[in-house]
This record gives C-alpha cells, structure tokens and sequence, in this order.
C-alpha cells in the first residue's frame, strides 16, 4: 500500500534495525545538540513508562561521556505525579534504573486542579467530558514543570515521542507533544523495548503496559485499549508489514485526525 510506505517515510521509520547502533547514533545526537545549543542539562519527566526510561537512560549516558570529555552536562529526571500516581514503585524503579544526575519532583495536582476549576468557574460546561480534558491539562502541567525547569537549568525539554505516538496522534498538543529534542523519534515502540533491553533496563519496565494515565476515572488504562488496535499491529503497520484491515482503517483515520499535532500551528495569512 502506497500510504503506508509514504507514512513510514514521513515517520522516518528506518527498514533496518540494530539496538546498539540506535543507541550509539542517539547518544551522539544528545552529545552534540547539548554542545552546539550551548546549554548545560537535559530535563526530562520519568513517568514508570518504557519511552521515558529509555529515554532517560540515553540521556544519562550522554551527559556522562560529555563530562568525561570535560564539559558541564547534567541530566536532571523529573517526577511529576498527580498527587500518588497508582504506578508509584515503577516511577522509583525507572529513577533508580537511570540513576539520574540530579531527582526532583514536582506534584501536578494543585496546578491542574486549580487551573481547572478556574475553567469550569469562567462558565464552561462541567459535565461534558472533565477527566479527558483535565487528562490534557495535566500533561500540559508537566510540560509547563519541565520548562520552569530548564529555565532555571540552562536546560533542554526532551520529549519522548515516537514513531508508534506520533501515528497515532496520541499525546497531547502542546502538552507532552512540546519538547526541544525527541531522541526516540522513529522508532516504533517494540524497537524501544529493544534499545531498552540493550541498555539493561529491568525487565518488568521494559515490558510494562503502556498507559497514558491521565484520565483520573481510568487509572492506568492500557493505550491500546484506547486505541482499539494493539502496538503489535502499529510495529508491523510501521515496519511495512500489512495487517488486518480493520486495523489498518483505525490506524489511517488517527493518522490523519492528527495530522494538525505533527505541523506547525496553522498561518491563516
Ligand atoms: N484540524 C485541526 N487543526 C488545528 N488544530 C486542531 C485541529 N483539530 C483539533 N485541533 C486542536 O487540537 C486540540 C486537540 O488536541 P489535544 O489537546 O492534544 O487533545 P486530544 O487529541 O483530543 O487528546 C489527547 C489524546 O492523547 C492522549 N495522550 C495525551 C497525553 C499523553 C499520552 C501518552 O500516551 O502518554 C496520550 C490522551 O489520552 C488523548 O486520547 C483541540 O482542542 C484543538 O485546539
Ligand atoms: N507521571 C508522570 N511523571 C513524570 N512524567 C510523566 C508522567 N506521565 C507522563 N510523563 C511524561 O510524559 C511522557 C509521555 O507519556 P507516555 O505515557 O507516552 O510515555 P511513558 O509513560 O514514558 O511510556 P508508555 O507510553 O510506555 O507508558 C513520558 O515519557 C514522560 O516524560
Ligand atoms: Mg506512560
């Protein structure tokens, strides 16, 4: 199928894969972004997931091999739990598993609770649909964390979007869609696993069941649940593979539902 090829290459979904070679060509990137942008850290929220602790593991790398080549580089791994988040001992172990430069910690909850309920003052309606939106105001309350974060850092945002994500338009616009740098870009989410595994994360996280975990009502809720395909078939779809056609549909309209997050905002010049 003609699209599918056209997605994979707007994607940049490679044809071939090799964990460490992804793993030496992601470390340079973050080595050489840092020094040519003249900042000093990388600031990244570590959530219990497999993407932003594959993340955080490339990252923690380059900052080490940059300071033994004599420059200042600082990792700094954020947690960012609404209040205590149900996935609680696996954001410790993803922490400990990077074994970050610096740890802080940033409780969302009162920002995006406030700001919410200043929302729903200025008249707007209640009911319709509230965990989904505050769902995207918490992701955007971490993106807005990270930022003050980096701010103070000399830092740089690293996002952890994918080629599994972004084909989907699964993350939020501006919330954890924002970021300066995606060192997991083009990758589908079981080559992450694999860099993961590479890169001796602990099992249990490497295979965890990705949850976007924003909806308060559904704590911890797969996304492929959300999705109504498994990332089975986004890898296969995504490495030229053809897959059911049910699937294929789904995954077609996300992609082009979401073709707004993957642009620049909109000139109506
Ligand atoms: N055609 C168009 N052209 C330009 N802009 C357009 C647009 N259609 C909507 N928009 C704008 O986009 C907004 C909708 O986008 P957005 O605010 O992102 O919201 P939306 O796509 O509706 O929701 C985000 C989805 O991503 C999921 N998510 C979020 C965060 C993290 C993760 C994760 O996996 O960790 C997953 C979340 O569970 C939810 O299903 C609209 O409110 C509107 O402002
Ligand atoms: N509770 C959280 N604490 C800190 N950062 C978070 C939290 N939830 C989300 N994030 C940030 O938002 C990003 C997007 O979330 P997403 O769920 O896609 O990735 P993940 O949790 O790392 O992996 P997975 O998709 O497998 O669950 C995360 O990688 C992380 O940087
Ligand atoms: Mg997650």
């Amino acid at each position: 199928m003609i699209e599918q090829f056209t997605i994979i290459k707007a994607l940049g979904v490679q044809p071939d894969f090799n964990a460490a070679h992804e793993i030496e060509k992601r470390i340079a990137f973050l080595k050489t972004y840092l020094v040519d942008s003249r900042q000093t850290a990388y600031v990244l929220g570590i959530s219990g997931g497999v993407d932003s602790l594959t993340a955080g593991l490339l990252a923690q790398r380059a900052v080490r091999e940059l300071r033994e080549d004599g420059r200042t580089a600082t990792f700094i791994a954020v947690r960012l739990p609404y209040g205590v988040q149900a996935d609680e001992d696996d954001a410790t172990a993803a922490v400990t598993a990077i074994g970050p430069d610096r740890v802080m910690t940033v409780d969302i909850k009162p920002a995006a609770d406030s700001l919410m309920a200043a929302v729903l003052a200025g008249g707007i309606d209640p009911v319709l649909h509230h965990h989904f939106i505050l769902g995207n105001v918490k992701a955007r309350q971490r993106m807005v964390a990270q930022y003050a974060i980096a701010g103070t850092a000399s830092g740089l945002v690293i996002g952890t979007d994918h080629a599994a994500e972004a084909l989907m338009g699964f993350y939020t616009k501006f919330g954890d869609g924002a970021a300066d740098v995606l060192p997991l870009a083009g990758l589908n989410k079981r080559r992450i696993r694999a860099v993961a595994a590479a890169l001796g994360a602990p099992d249990h996280l490497v295979w965890k069941v990705p949850t976007a975990d924003l909806e308060s009502d559904a704590p911890l809720r797969p996304d492929e649940e959300v999705y109504g395909v498994t990332y089975e078939q986004i890898d296969d779809f995504l490495e030229g593979r053809s897959i059911e056609p049910a699937a294929t549909d789904r995954i077609l309209s996300a992609y082009k539902a979401s073709a707004h997050k993957r642009a620049l905002p909109v000139p109506g010049g």
